[in-house]
């Protein structure tokens, strides 16, 4: 029925801004963990309308989990669309998988911080990346799930207790800052947000999201410290912003599938052997003090191929940094001990 799927085809397809060539395609094969909740549903229909995705599996616990895969199924692009609910089916969700995205866990209600999810989300982490390093040791983790700054240092010490671990492969999704970043220069410079660039880098939580707005291009088009220093406080408290927006009915979601189906799909044209793709992620890194940090990565036919580093800060950014380490030092120990203790 989908034999499409298994054929090289030649076309050229845009998703989220980038342009790609389809000849040559490989056949990649895509799971969501979570794939039934509020970003994994809008996530699962961006990803099956991705040509370089032939196979997508719809994983969760929710009983709606088969009918939001038949659902998708009867659209007429490419991807062959499983449903897999609840545990006993994890495994043969990412059996052979090339990438898995994580979005399952519960979201914040009003008042609530990112690490008030710990407690729940932690578990739901670790079990799905035990299941993928046991059924998928090759797949690339990218993890949406909050705390993220906590969530990649669990799926890695899962990974290497299993003997899987590789840094390359497990992949923190911050792209929804970038992507708010950009949003609101392309805003205030009256300019197509699509052609912003701007680098956010640090972590996902409050003080750990620090946009590098002086190096963003175009040049933000604010010469008052004060109103630089606002947009800073808005894009890392922007999740905050639509939390308190949507009154207690969850958090940031058709953004964040936005931002999910573009990092999901800069991975795979890495994957393909697309030179020059980069984009900001929460990854294993030497750089600062924490050993896990977000910045532009080049990714590759093994996941993350080059760490891009940060480049020059200037003296508020810098105390912006500052301010950053201890908070992931915490978060990521707090996710270590978590697996470790
Ligand atoms: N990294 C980022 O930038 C962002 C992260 N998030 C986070 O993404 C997560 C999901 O948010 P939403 O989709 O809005 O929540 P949601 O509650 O709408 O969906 C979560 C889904 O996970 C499923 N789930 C729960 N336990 C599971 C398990 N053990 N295995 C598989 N699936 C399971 C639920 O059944 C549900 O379908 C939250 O932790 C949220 O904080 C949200 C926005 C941005
Ligand atoms: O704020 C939240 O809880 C969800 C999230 O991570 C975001 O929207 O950036």
């Amino acid at each position: 029925m989908f034999s499409r799927a298994l054929k090289p085809v030649a076309s050229v397809a845009v998703q989220n801004g980038a342009k790609f060539s389809t000849t040559s395609q490989k056949n990649f094969k895509v799971v969501v963990a979570g794939a039934a909740g509020g970003i994994g549903q809008p996530l699962a229909l961006l990803l099956k309308q991705n040509p370089l995705v032939t196979r997508l599996a719809l994983y969760d616990i929710a009983p709606v989990t088969p009918g939001v895969a038949v659902d998708l199924s009867h659209m007429d692009t490419p991807a062959q669309v499983t449903g897999h609910k609840g545990p006993e089916e994890l495994a043969a969700a990412v059996e052979c998988a090339d990438l898995v995205v994580i979005p399952a866990g519960v979201p914040r209600k009003p008042g609530m911080t990112r690490d008030d999810l710990f407690n729940t989300n932690a578990s739901i982490v670790r079990d799905i990346a035990d299941c993928v390093a046991k059924n998928a040791p090759k797949a690339i983790m990218a993890i949406i799930t909050n705390p993220v700054n906590s969530m990649v240092p669990i799926a890695s010490e899962v990974l290497k207790k299993a003997g899987v671990y590789d840094p390359a492969k497990v992949l923190g999704v911050t792209t929804l800052d970038v992507v708010r970043a950009a949003a609101f220069i392309g805003e205030i410079n009256g300019v197509d947000p699509t052609t912003v660039k701007i680098p956010v880098i640090g972590g996902h939580s409050g003080v750990t999201i620090i946009p590098v707005l002086s190096q963003s291009s175009p040049a933000v088009k604010l010469s008052d410290q004060g109103k630089i220093e606002a947009l800073t406080k808005r894009i890392q408290e922007a999740g905050t912003e639509v939390v308190k927006a949507k009154a207690g009915g969850g958090s940031a979601t058709l953004s964040m599938a936005y931002a999910g189906a573009r990092l999901a799909c800069a991975v795979l044209r890495g994957l393909k052997g697309e030179s020059n793709v980069v984009e900001c992620a929460y990854v294993k890194s030497d750089l600062t003090e924490a050993s896990y940090f977000a910045n532009p990565v080049q990714l590759g036919r093994n996941g993350v191929e080059k760490n891009l580093g940060f480049g020059q800060l200037n003296a508020y950014e810098k105390e912006l940094l500052k301010a950053a380490i201890p908070e992931l030092l915490k978060n990521i120990k707090t996710g270590e001990n978590f697996v470790n203790k």
